[in-house]
């Protein structure tokens, strides 16, 4: 149970009403796009390969349907609750928005820890979620994609369930399919990317060379395994990477293309017990807490709060993860010179392809892999550049500057489309 200050909810509103009132939103505008729009709990059994029987919960929230179909992945952890997924969704209708991409935003989740169910229960649960909440999604409605704990696989069955109700394959029904079944070339590797093209553009904008930057990852899944073997092909030294099970740090710079060859054969991906010369273990928290210019937290919320913020000795947080910074912790890095590339920004690569796949599939006509990079870095460098902008216009950080952006774009529509019916 999360304390009332660090309820991501809270905190998305926290960010919203700081943008709303800088924007001066008129009051009813505030009202709609402080709460989400939708919310669908459902409750539905597995069956165990034992033969017993449990209920899962879960949930699809839309937080704003008014820039087109709304997008945002599924989230399988134990930790999912109500508060988590609606702002999610938020983060998702400004990450959108701020890259200027035509959906509102959404997100799902289930209360599940996946490592305790077999191939057969996972499908099975995951065939039975993407039923309950066959009511709200579809290709001009709402578009699931992956998140933390869930798979091309996952999307694959999704798609496979809402196909099988349909009596006809529906494509784009959802994004980050397996690129046999309708999925998009370099969706695998988008947000890692984009995060990666973030350090370099923050480089490039702070006459840092991006191959004496040393570099710190939280969490090796999707995103920061990616990210961490992204720099350092670009040629930056990944000093520190941790998973669930712990932290490894090698001041020389670790070898990520082994660790990743090393997760890829571990059951469940992950670093517990990787071993190598000079390369030490650490926990969670000092991994965060080590001297580096860019960390990249990249696995859960909540990660820098007032009380380790001010130990960060980090030049530039670029946030893979949604929601790793409090409010509290942003105005600590603030007061202390630290940048922080924010999440509806940072990693806006990964809903920046699954549109290219979305739009693909709707088409039935595929691109190349270098079509797919080169127009997420366009999007991201043109995203980057726009905000950077805005934060020197108003003398605000990074962060406020997104939302000024995204939550403007929302408005804006919103009140072209009309408020009331
Ligand atoms: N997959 C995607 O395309 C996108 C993901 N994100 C965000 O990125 C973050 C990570 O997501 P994915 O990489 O997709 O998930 P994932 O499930 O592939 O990987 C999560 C990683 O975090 C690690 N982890 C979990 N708890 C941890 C802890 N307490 N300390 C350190 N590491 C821990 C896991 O062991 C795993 O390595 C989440 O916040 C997610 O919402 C954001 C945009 C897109
Ligand atoms: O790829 C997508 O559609 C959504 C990815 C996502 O859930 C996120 O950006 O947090």
């Amino acid at each position: 149970m999360t304390s009332e200050r660090e309820n991501p909810f809270r905190i998305a509103q926290q960010q919203f009403d700081k943008a709303a009132d800088l924007l001066d939103l008129p009051d009813d505008v505030r009202e709609i796009l402080r709460v989400p729009q939708r919310e669908l709990t459902v409750n539905f059994p597995v069956k165990f390969d034992n033969g017993s029987t449990k209920v899962f919960t879960g949930y699809r929230v839309q937080h704003n349907l008014g820039r087109g179909p709304v997008k945002g992945g599924i989230r399988y952890h134990p930790n999912v609750d109500i508060d988590e997924v609606r702002a999610l969704a938020m983060w998702m209708t400004w990450k959108c928005a701020l890259v200027n991409i035509p959906y509102g935003g959404a997100k799902g989740g289930v209360v599940v820890d996946p490592a305790n169910l077999s191939m057969g229960e996972l499908e099975r649960l995951t065939r039975r979620f993407a039923t309950e909440i066959s009511i709200l999604i579809g290709p001009d409605k709402d578009i699931p994609a992956p998140d933390v704990n869930t798979t091309p696989q996952i999307m694959a069955w999704i798609m496979d369930t809402i196909s099988m109700h349909q009596g006809h394959t529906v494509n784009a029904v959802i994004t980050g399919k397996p690129v046999q079944v309708g999925g998009s070339l370099g969706r695998n590797d988008a947000t890692g990317r984009g995060v990666s093209l973030m350090v370099r553009e923050w480089a490039r904008n702070n006459n840092q060379n991006v191959e004496q930057l040393n570099v710190v990852v939280q969490g090796f899944g999707n995103v920061g395994g990616v990210a961490a073997a992204l720099l350092e092909e670009m040629g930056c030294r990944v000093i520190a990477v941790s998973d669930a099970t712990g932290g490894y740090v090698r001041r020389g710079g670790l070898d990520i293309k082994a660790m990743r060859e090393y997760t890829a054969r571990h059951p469940r991906h992950l670093l517990e017990g990787y071993t190598a010369p000079g390369v030490e273990q650490l926990t969670n928290t000092e991994l965060l807490e080590l001297p580096c210019d860019v960390l990249v937290p990249a696995a859960l919320e909540n990660q820098f709060t007032e009380l380790n913020a001010p130990r960060i000795r980090a030049k530039v947080i670029v946030e893979g993860a949604n929601g790793p910074t409090t409010p509290d912790a942003d105005a600590i890095f603030e007061d202390r010179g630290i940048t922080v590339v924010p999440d509806i920004l940072a990693n806006a690569g990964g809903v920046t392809v699954s549109y290219f796949e979305w739009v693909q599939g709707l088409q039935e006509f595929f691109w190349t892999e270098r079509e797919v990079n080169a127009q997420l870095e366009r999007v991201m460098v043109n995203a980057f550049q726009q905000a950077l902008r805005k934060a020197q216009e108003w003398h605000v950080p990074l962060r406020t500057a997104a939302y000024l952006l995204a939550v403007e774009r929302v408005a804006h529509s919103t009140m072209t489309r009309g408020i009331y019916p």
